[in-house]
């Protein structure tokens, strides 16, 4: 197996249920990736993310070069020895962490100038280097550097700097080193604009990639908006190769876009939301820090078989928050990564069933359903 290797086993309408292969594991798809910035799943053990059911989680290079750098992380045996993860990890590329994070930035055709938000030093990032820095930290699943256009953004903006990231996109896959069990996936932009979308996608597959990210999304545009953009753009996408939808998203979002071709999804919603004390259940969301849950003795969610719902009660949980202790963010998280795992799982098996619309419109109205 050269790169990556992706098998489409079954679809449902544009629902697909495939299996990702990769020299750590494989990946079953439709997947969620817990978001592991600094080489951890932030309140849980890479032993508790596996229980959950994840076998792929996201590394944030932005986050790894600066601390405790690409050098140090490669010098300690790579980003699985170091943090103990032994399945896929996805690293992305720095660009948008670049965007949203760090300070003085300043564009241009070579890459990006910034300084770190952690001391105020000065980095460069260019799709060699993004591409380099992957390859030491070992990510069997690298992301070209490219830059997520902005939302709101003209047609002209989008067409301008879409074409800036396919020509980085090129560039990316010209420095990356090629290795069985190691892929590297392009990204489509193109804003909410059906012309710059094509564009992209055509470029992307112009040049080949192991898979092929929708970036650009998730940034304000709203769900209808996002949907709307996939309706048009992943028709076009080769049905090959795994599509990743990049930092999608709450439930009702990862069921629609499911419905509409989406392979992988990253999102830090259940880790950094159950950190604040809110959990994601069947029929909603819960905020455990209201005072209605202070005297509940029931789990979370009645159906959830996680740590979480099978030992201690919603009275109990509103209790850690409300004392700040330590054990609240890492149960709360620990129920929201397992309840997306569920829901994953869930989706790829009504694909393989063949009931994918009628197992997705009853999730899809329980979520409404509220008063949880
Ligand atoms: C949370 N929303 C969200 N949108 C994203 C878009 C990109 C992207 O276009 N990278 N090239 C990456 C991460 C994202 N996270």
């Amino acid at each position: 197996m050269t790169g990556i290797g992706f098998d489409l086993l079954a679809t449902d309408g544009r629902a697909r249920r495939g299996r990702v292969t990769t020299a750590h594991g494989t990946i079953e798809t439709p997947a969620f990736m817990p978001v592991g910035t600094a080489a951890t799943v932030k309140a849980m053990t890479t032993d508790a993310v596996a229980s959950t059911g994840a076998e792929i989680l996201l590394g944030n290079t932005y986050h790894l070069m600066l601390r405790p750098t690409a050098e140090r992380v490669a010098q300690l045996g790579g980003l699985h020895r170091f943090m103990n993860w032994d399945k896929p990890i996805l690293t992305d590329s720095g660009g948008f962490q670049v965007m949203s994070l760090s300070d003085l930035r300043t564009m241009s055709e070579e890459g990006v100038t910034f300084k770190s938000h952690l001391d105020g030093s000065r980095h460069h990032l260019t799709p060699e280097r993004s591409i380099q820095i992957q390859h030491m930290l070992d990510s069997n699943v690298t992301m070209c550097l490219d830059e997520c256009t902005p939302f709101p953004a003209t047609e002209a903006q989008a067409e301008s700097s879409m074409r800036l990231s396919m020509r980085w996109a090129r560039r990316s896959k010209d420095a990356f080193v090629e290795r069985p069990g190691y892929g590297l996936f392009g990204i489509v932009q193109g804003g909410i604009y059906p012309e710059q979308r094509a564009e992209s996608v055509a470029a992307l597959t112009d040049i080949g990639f192991d898979g092929y990210a929708i970036g650009g999304l998730a940034v304000g545009e709203g769900q209808e908006t996002m949907f709307r953009v996939l309706d048009f753009t992943e028709p076009l996408m080769v049905k090959d190769r795994p599509r990743y939808l990049m930092g999608v998203g709450r439930p009702s979002d990862l069921i629609g876009a499911v419905r509409r071709g989406v392979d992988m999804f990253d999102c830090v919603m259940p880790t950094r939301s159950g950190r604040t004390g809110q959990a994601f259940v069947r029929r909603g969301t819960i905020n455990i820090r209201n005072a209605r849950h202070a005297h509940d003795e029931r789990p979370l969610d009645a159906d959830c078989g996680c740590p979480t719902c099978r030992s201690y009660g919603r009275g109990y949980l509103h209790h850690l928050f409300k004392a700040d202790e330590m054990l609240g963010p890492m149960l709360l998280t620990w129920h929201n990564l397992h309840y997306y795992q569920d829901l994953m799982r869930t989706m790829r098996q009504a694909i393989a069933d063949g009931n994918f619309e009628e197992v997705a419109g009853t999730m899809e109205a329980r979520l409404t359903e509220g008063d949880v």
